[in-house]
């Protein structure tokens, strides 16, 4: 969606190492956002996210950036109204009661709908998504089987800052000293993940969860406000109450942290992956 910084460069550059031609699109895609959320203020760097892209990769430079208008996308427009969202996406994925669908209705029909948009306009070998947006991976995975997409669906780790915040184009929201509230996201998933290798065995989801929230409760209710958190089989996404070695777990949380303007809260997600 644009606002580039290293998490997107690392897809770019995976795919300009795998691949003859790579394609890069940004696009704010209006059909994911509910009305209450940050469509308007989301951050838009197309010239600084151009000059980022030549300066990252001057050798084998991407060949393309695909930056449609909204128009171009939705040509007969976008129906917003969350009540009628059970469309073939959602029927297909069968995932829309989980997790960011809870909080966000329209999100992953709207994820869905563009990606198939981007994949038939693209038509690539592969896509690059990262791991960051777990669920959103998920859904994609489901959404390429489902439809018979012919792409290969590459999932590539979440670039971290120095302090362990995932990086997102939603940091630039944040103040410095929201930033390292920011980092006890992380810090708590990185507490759960020792824990539950520790027990080297069945453990029980409440157990790792207690783990994460012993940190998460360290921080002001103010500064750090946890939406959800969450153990979740790795593909079906269901809720999972013991992870199994071998089956493994999306350890998933969104937490809203204030943002430096005053104008409300930032949200931010995370996830860990046991294995
Ligand atoms: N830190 C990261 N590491 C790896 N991939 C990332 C990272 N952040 C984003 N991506 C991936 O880049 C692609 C584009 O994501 P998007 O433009 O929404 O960026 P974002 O930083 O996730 O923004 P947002 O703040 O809206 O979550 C997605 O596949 C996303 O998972
Ligand atoms: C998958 C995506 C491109 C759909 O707009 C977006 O959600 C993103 O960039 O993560
Ligand atoms: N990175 C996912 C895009 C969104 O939050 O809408």
């Amino acid at each position: 969606m644009g606002a580039l910084h290293e998490g997107h460069c690392s897809l770019v550059k995976q795919s300009i190492m795998e691949n003859d031609h790579t394609v890069v699109s940004i696009f704010v895609n209006p059909s994911q956002f509910a009305p209450h959320e940050d469509l308007q203020s989301y951050p838009k760097t197309l010239l600084k996210d151009m000059e980022l892209l030549a300066a990252r990769f001057p050798n084998k430079p991407v060949d393309a950036v695909f930056v449609p208008t909204v128009s171009e996308m939705y040509p007969s427009g976008i129906t917003l109204d969350v009540g009628n969202q059970r469309g073939a996406f959602v029927l297909v994925l069968g995932c829309s009661e989980q997790l960011e669908g809870v909080t966000r209705p329209q999100f992953f029909r709207g994820v869905a709908t563009v990606v198939s948009k981007l994949l038939n306009i693209v038509t690539p070998d592969k896509i690059y998504f990262g791991q960051k947006d777990a669920q959103q991976c998920v859904v994609i995975k489901n959404m390429v089987k489902d439809l018979l997409i012919d792409t290969e669906v590459r999932v590539l780790p979440t670039t971290r800052e120095e302090s362990g915040l995932a990086m997102s184009s939603r940091n630039q929201y944040l103040s410095p000293e929201s930033k390292q509230h920011s980092a006890a996201i992380y810090r708590g998933l990185n507490a759960g993940e020792i824990f539950y290798y520790s027990q080297n065995g069945p453990t029980k989801s409440t157990d790792i969860l207690d783990k994460v929230r012993s940190i998460y409760n360290q921080e002001e209710k103010s500064r750090f406000e946890l939406e959800y958190l969450s153990l979740n089989h790795p593909e079906t996404l269901d809720k999972l109450d013991i992870v199994t070695p071998g089956e493994g777990a999306i350890m998933s949380t969104a937490v809203k942290v204030p943002r430096a303007d005053g104008s409300g809260q930032a949200r931010l997600i995370d996830n860990v992956v046991l294995k």
